[in-house]
């Protein structure tokens, strides 16, 4: 050792662990619990993101800090109380996140030993600060970032990977970052999609006339601006029209969750329910492609919401489609994009 390396560590250089890979799946991120509080403190740091609304925080800020965030956290607390987990105590979105987490950590580490998998969310916990934090404290010089949205969006995919880059910026010793591509028109996330869709439909005692895929919408102006998530929903509809042989009119693609005055991508998924049951429609199904797990946005929005909706129209059969959640099929797709982006790396 040189004199000065001597200096600085008079028993001898420190061991290191053996450098390992992290795989850290993120989502988007859900109240700890359903109080008023708990609520306000998640759509506070959700709502403040630029990413999410690109509005000047000058003018932003007093209108969530002093409108919205007064009385959005109840009622969207008595929502999520609708479709809490009793059981585990958390939300489904947090519920199912933690078990695709074990199931990948499970293949993954039995076929590769320095392959270790966390999950994080991008507002609230696990951080990424602190999933990051732990993998690179473990001895991971290398982590692929899984953003889990099948379509890209400045709202949800970018800003994770921005909180990512954040997090390193604050590393001497940064590790190396691979972020996933989206997977909106992957073979296998599409044939996943129909084979959930066509389970569903065999279970039924009857036959949908229309099948909805409702996308999460974004304001109308993200399109103009240049994000590409409307064409890869479009794209991810198109897939599936095309391997189940269906009509533009038999599987349609609309937008859900609109959010402020401004106008989002359309059709709205709750006009159009309303159009369907007035112009005759009896028997509908919907499924949620945007969402790699089921939540707030399909459990309540979708599955309570549109039904009560299209019932109230004039409909008379209504199914819910599950996400993919932790299907089988699913988590084989998730295993094979790993591995692939990890070429070069195992
Ligand atoms: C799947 C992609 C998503 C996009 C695109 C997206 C954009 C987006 N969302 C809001 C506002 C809200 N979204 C809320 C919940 C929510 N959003 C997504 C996903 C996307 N959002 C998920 C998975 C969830 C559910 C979280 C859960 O805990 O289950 C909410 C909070 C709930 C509520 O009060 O309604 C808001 C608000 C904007 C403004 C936006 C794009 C600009
Ligand atoms: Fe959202
Ligand atoms: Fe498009």
């Amino acid at each position: 050792m040189k004199g000065y390396v001597r200096e600085v560590w008079p028993q001898g250089h420190p061991d290191l662990p053996e450098p390992g890979i992290g795989v850290l799946l993120v989502n988007l991120g859900t109240p700890a619990a359903t109080d008023y509080w708990s609520v306000r403190r998640y759509l506070s740091e959700f709502l403040s993101d630029r990413r999410v609304i690109e509005l000047s925080p000058w003018l932003w800020q007093p209108i969530l800090q002093g409108i919205i965030l007064t009385v959005r956290p109840g009622k969207s607390g008595r929502a999520y109380d609708a479709i809490w987990d009793r059981e585990t105590n958390e939300s489904p979105l947090r519920r199912i996140t933690r078990e695709q987490n074990d199931a990948l950590a499970g293949r993954l580490g039995e076929k590769y030993p320095s392959v270790q998998v966390r999950w994080a969310m991008r507002y609230g916990v696990p951080s990424l600060k602190s999933e990051i934090g732990s993998l690179i404290e473990s001895g991971c010089r290398r982590i692929l970032l899984l953003p889990l949205y099948p379509q890209y969006s400045a709202a949800t995919t970018a800003t994770a990977c921005d909180e990512a880059f954040r997090v390193l910026m604050k590393q001497r010793w940064q590790a190396s970052l691979r972020v996933t591509p989206p997977y909106h028109d992957d073979p296998a996330y599409i044939s996943a999609l129909v084979a959930s869709l066509q389970g569903m439909l065999e279970s039924l005692s009857w036959e949908p006339e229309v099948v909805l895929a409702s996308f999460h919408g974004l304001p109308r102006e993200c399109l103009e601006k240049g994000d590409p998530y409307h064409c890869h929903c479009q794209k991810t509809g198109r897939l599936l029209r095309e391997a189940l042989g269906w009509s533009e009119d038999r599987l349609r693609v609309t937008f859900q969750s609109r959010f402020g005055p401004k106008a989002w991508l359309q059709p709205y998924s709750d006009d159009t329910v309303k159009q369907l049951a007035g112009e005759g429609i009896k028997r509908l199904a919907i499924l949620s492609p945007g969402f790699a797990a089921d939540c707030l946005e399909t459990l309540e929005e979708v599955a309570i919401g549109l039904k009560e909706t299209f019932l109230a129209a004039g409909g008379e059969e209504f199914c819910y489609v599950p996400c993919l959640n932790t299907r089988d099929d699913h988590m084989d797709f998730l295993e094979g994009l790993i591995e692939r982006e990890l070429s070069g790396w195992l």
